[in-house]
């Protein structure tokens, strides 16, 4: 390695305290291995995404992060705490939450309705429908604030199965941020998004991302390039390249893989 490599390799290295890391994590469905000695720091404060082709692993990666699928082999940390192996909701105490890329709302419930609900079961009371109003109204400043916070004051009362596709991800998105997580996992947060709620939703992403480590997986480069420091790109189960975004969108490696995907659409 020249002294230049050394040089562009350390300005692409996570800076700072590491928040999560995993060392040779792999997973096998059958004798079929979908993550393969996946090496990750993610240090803390940082916005950092998982990119590539189809099939590359991605979601497989998030799933074993966040312990609803357990690894075949490798380590978790945070912030040096070892979570592997750990049950979703012993992840989620170490302060780690995600958001799923299918919506999970009730349609009747109003976003307000929802996050009451959120931050009563954070609180150990659980999911409970039936508490009284006088319970929740506990509940309904933070609530407001974080409303507020993913732009949806004015539809707090609305029943969510009557908002757009764009809104009720914003309102995932808070249900998220009720948890009060120190690492957000974000799995597509633009999925299926038009121009303008991508746009919206990179913004919201920024200004939550403020005091906190996010990881999010996206397959829109526009929004990887707005919002990511640094880059891990998969391919078929393996770290194909890391570092800035920059860096890795010039990589000829990461071009022939997409170019290979997009040759086979
Ligand atoms: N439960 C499972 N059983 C068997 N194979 C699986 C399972 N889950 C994922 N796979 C396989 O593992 C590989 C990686 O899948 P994964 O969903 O993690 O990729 P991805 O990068 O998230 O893809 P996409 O961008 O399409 O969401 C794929 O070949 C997939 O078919």
């Amino acid at each position: 390695m020249t002294h230049a490599d050394l040089e562009t390799a350390a300005e692409d290295a996570p800076r700072g305290t590491v928040a999560l890391s995993a060392r040779g994590l792999t997973k096998d469905f059958r004798g079929f291995r979908a993550v393969k000695e996946v090496d990750l720091d993610v240090a803390e404060g940082e916005v950092h995404a998982l990119v590539g082709p189809n099939g590359a692993g991605k979601t497989t990666l998030f799933n074993l992060l966040t312990g609803f699928i357990k690894p075949t082999a490798g380590t978790i940390t945070v912030h040096g705490t070892d979570i592997t192996g750990k049950l979703p909701e012993q992840i989620a105490h170490e302060g780690v939450a995600r958001s799923f890329q299918i919506t999970s709302l009730f349609d009747n419930l109003t976003p307000r309705e929802h996050l009451e609900l959120a931050l009563q079961g954070m609180a150990g009371g659980g999911m409970r429908f039936w508490r009284s109003d006088r319970t929740l109204l506990r509940y309904r400043g933070r609530a407001d604030e974080l409303v507020e916070q993913v732009g949806l004051t004015a539809l707090a009362d609305r029943p969510a199965g009557e908002l757009a596709y764009g809104q009720k991800r914003a309102l995932e998105m808070a249900l998220v941020l009720a948890l009060d997580p120190k690492v957000m996992l974000l799995d597509e947060p633009t999925a299926g998004m038009g121009r303008e709620d991508v746009e919206r939703t990179i913004e919201l992403v920024r200004r939550i991302a403020a005091g906190r480590t996010v990881v999010f997986v996206d397959h829109n480069m526009h929004v990887v390039g707005s919002l990511a420091h640094h880059v891990t790109v998969l391919m078929a189960g393996e770290v194909l390249a890391r570092g800035t975004y920059e860096r890795v969108r010039t990589d000829p490696r990461v071009i022939s893989a997409y170019l290979g995907e997009e040759s086979h659409a």
